[in-house]
């Protein structure tokens, strides 16, 4: 197969060595990362903190297949990312990947439940709609549009969304960005559950450092660089933070 490594680390969801990203729009370019290497275990709870502008949301599209490095490698399991062609990640991303951004990106039109279908019909071993609802704790909720949800509500059915498919891993950006403490509060134990329950990976950018307290490992970006690795032995419960 395209891209196999022979020195595999099987306990790695990415490796990735000397990412650099360059932007160039016009005359002007911008180092968004300037040679990041990476090891993220597999079922991994990690956090990306840092300031505006410091590269955690290239880093996350460019391990999602969103996008590319302009250098370096990138490896997901056995497959290197780096060395796909745009069908090839597009096929990885579909299969392994669950984003989840700050604004909920639900289609208007289509109700809790057919939002999570739209996912589903086109997964290889999806769960059914409505169980992926559940562990959200939105059953009593399928039905419903969604303007007649709350936003912590329709996060959750992005979560939900995200799930279904049961990803490999969970990619966040700022999940809680537009929710109150309380709120946020049950989105992150939606992320906790399904790391918990189906061994997910998940990573998740955020700007609150108090949500940081529920992951393994934090990694704090500056000028597109990790200046620094946190490790937490003793990782809350998302019910135990407020902010
Ligand atoms: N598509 C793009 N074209 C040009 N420059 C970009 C593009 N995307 C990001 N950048 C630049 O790359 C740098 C890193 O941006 P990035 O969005 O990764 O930072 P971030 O840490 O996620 O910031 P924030 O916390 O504000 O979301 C910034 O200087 C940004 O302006």
């Amino acid at each position: 197969m395209n891209g196999k490594d022979v020195a595999l680390d099987e306990s790695l969801a990415f490796r990735g060595e000397g990412l650099e990203k360059v932007y160039q729009t016009g005359e002007t370019s911008v180092r968004a990362l300037r040679g990041v290497d990476l090891a993220i275990p597999l079922g991994e709870m990690l956090v990306l903190l840092g300031p505006s502008g410091s590269g955690k949301s290239t880093l996350l599209n460019i391990i999602g297949g969103l996008d590319r490095p302009t250098s370096g490698r990138l490896f997901y399991r056995d497959t290197e990312l780096t060395a796909l062609d745009d069908r090839e990640l597009t096929r990885f991303r579909r299969a392994q990947i669950g984003f989840i951004f700050q604004f909920y990106n639900l289609i208007p039109s289509l109700t809790a439940e057919e939002n999570v279908r739209l996912v589903t019909d086109i997964a290889n071993n999806p769960m059914e709609p409505r169980d992926a609802l559940e562990l959200v704790g939105l059953a009593d909720r399928c039905d419903h549009y969604p303007a007649q949800l709350s936003g912590g509500e329709q996060q959750r059915v992005a979560v939900a969304r995200a799930i279904a498919k049961r990803p490999g891993v969970l990619l966040c950006d700022e999940p809680t960005g537009a929710l109150d403490s309380s709120t946020g509060v049950r989105v992150l134990e939606t992320l906790e559950r399904a790391h918990a329950e189906l061994g997910t990976t998940v990573v998740i950018i955020t700007h609150n450092v108090g949500i940081a307290v529920m992951a393994h490992r934090i990694l704090h970006f500056r000028d597109g660089q990790i200046a620094r690795v946190e490790t937490n032995e003793h990782p809350v419960e998302p019910r135990q933070i407020s902010w």
